[in-house]
Formats: C-alpha cells, sequence, structure tokens
C-alpha cells in the first residue's frame, strides 16, 4: 500500500473548516474539532485559514493539510488559487498544502510554480482534483498526495450526492502517489469502502464538523413524517 511520510498509517484525516458564513466560524472552535478527531484516532487534520492552521498546528500533534479558500472575481479556482495564499500556507505552519489542481483556467499549466515553491520550502501537497484525468496530470507534475476534494463541483465531473467510489478506485489503480477519497463521505460504511476502493486517506469533513449541514439531513428525514403525522402527543 502506498503511504506517505507524513502520515504513520492509512486512515481519517477529518477536515475541520468553517467559512465566516458558518455559526462555527471563528475562535477556537475548530481547534477543539481537531482536539476531539485526535482524541478518536485521526491520522491527520485539514484545515482552511491561516488563523485556524495556526491554532490547529500549536494544539493538535498531527500533520496538517493547510488551504486558502478565495473567490477571485471571474475565476472558478478558489482552493489556495494563488502563490500568495500558498506562501501564507506554510507561514502558518501547515505540513501539506492542498490546492486547485484541475483544468480549467489553464490551471494544469501554470500551478507547477506553486507546486515547486512548497517543495522547496520543505512542505508537501495535496492536489485536489475532480477527474481521472486531473489526477493523472497532477501525478506528472509531481504532488504528494491526490484528493477527489472537486469531484462534483467541476460542471464536467459526475455531479452526484454520494462520494465518487468511480473515481477513487481508477486512481488508486492508475497512480503511485497515495489517493486521498474526500467529498460527501457522508458515513463510517461510506469512509471504510473508500479504503476498500484503494484509498490510502479518507478525509471526512461536513459529516463531523457541519453541525447545521449535519441537522439538516436529519430535518430531510423526519419532514415527510413530521408534514405527514400532524396531531401532536
Ligand atoms: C468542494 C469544497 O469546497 N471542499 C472543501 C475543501 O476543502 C470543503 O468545504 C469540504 O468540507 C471538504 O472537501 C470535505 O468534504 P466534505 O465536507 O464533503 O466531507
Amino acid at each position: 500500500m502506498l503511504t506517505s511520510k507524513w502520515f504513520e498509517k492509512r486512515g481519517l484525516i477529518v477536515s475541520c473548516q468553517a467559512l465566516p458564513d458558518e455559526p462555527l466560524y471563528s475562535g477556537d472552535t475548530m481547534t477543539k474539532m481537531a482536539k476531539a478527531a485526535e482524541m478518536a484516532g485521526a491520522i491527520g487534520i485539514r484545515t482552511n485559514g491561516e488563523e485556524d492552521i495556526r491554532r490547529i498546528k500549536q494544539a493538535v500533534n498531527l500533520p496538517v493539510i493547510g488551504l486558502i479558500k478565495r473567490v477571485i472575481p471571474d475565476s472558478a479556482i478558489f482552493i489556495t488559487p494563488t502563490l500568495e495564499e500558498v506562501k501564507a500556507i506554510i507561514e502558518a505552519g501547515a505540513d501539506i498544502v492542498a490546492l486547485d489542481v484541475t483544468e480549467r483556467e489553464n490551471r494544469l499549466e501554470q500551478v507547477n510554480l506553486l507546486i515547486d515553491y512548497a517543495h522547496e520550502q520543505g512542505v508537501g501537497v495535496m492536489a485536489d482534483i475532480s477527474t481521472l484525468e486531473e489526477g493523472l496530470a497532477a501525478e506528472r507534475l509531481g504532488v504528494d498526495l491526490i484528493g477527489t476534494t472537486l469531484s462534483g463541483y467541476t460542471p464536467y465531473s459526475p455531479q452526484q450526492e454520494k462520494p465518487d467510489f468511480l473515481l477513487i478506485e481508477r486512481l488508486s489503480e492508475l497512480v503511485k502517489v497515495p489517493v486521498v477519497a474526500e467529498g460527501r463521505i457522508w458515513t463510517p460504511d461510506e469512509a471504510a469502502r473508500a479504503l476498500e476502493a484503494g484509498a490510502t486517506y479518507v478525509v471526512v469533513g461536513s459529516a463531523i464538523t457541519r453541525p447545521q449541514l449535519i441537522t439538516q439531513k436529519y430535518m430531510q428525514a423526519l419532514t415527510k413524517y413530521s408534514n405527514r403525522n400532524t396531531e401532536i402527543k
């Protein structure tokens, strides 16, 4: 099985992220989430933004995959779009930088500058991709980990509610770099299935750290009953 120097074994990486419009944003909330993940046996943390990267690195003894989400006008690329974010992530102490390695906007012709910079600083690179072709291109660019993070989030990748198990499987067969299964993994069974499909690591985010989305799932499941049974006992 393919492994990497940052993680001692295969397993679960918990994504601890809250954006400014989310209720858990700011302060030490994501650090506490990361601590809880560590306590439960997670092997790594993925987190967004300089402050959370810095706080989590201080509080938790696990490798941290850092990213910075930034929306640039007229661009669809929002996960660590430029060298500026790569520098900030490294400055904040991340062990690995996660960045968009999709074929949009000639990214594949330019992203090597970001990858090379991270490597020069002794920091690893996780490529967030959306298709098999992008995964193969990422491997050629010399990244250290390939994540299925963006499958379902580019217009040309399969739009589905479930994780992209087919992509996880095909990538794991074809690349020599460890594959990270990421995106819409909502149950422990799905996480196990991702490892079975060949992934070395599994990232779970919303299902653990976004209570508003977890609650929404329960609401969706319960709504059909509460609409039918209006009588209160
Ligand atoms: C597409 C995008 O912006 N993904 C982001 C990437 O860091 C995060 O918002 C996700 O929470 C993360 O990928 C984990 O996935 P999920 O939350 O589905 O377990």
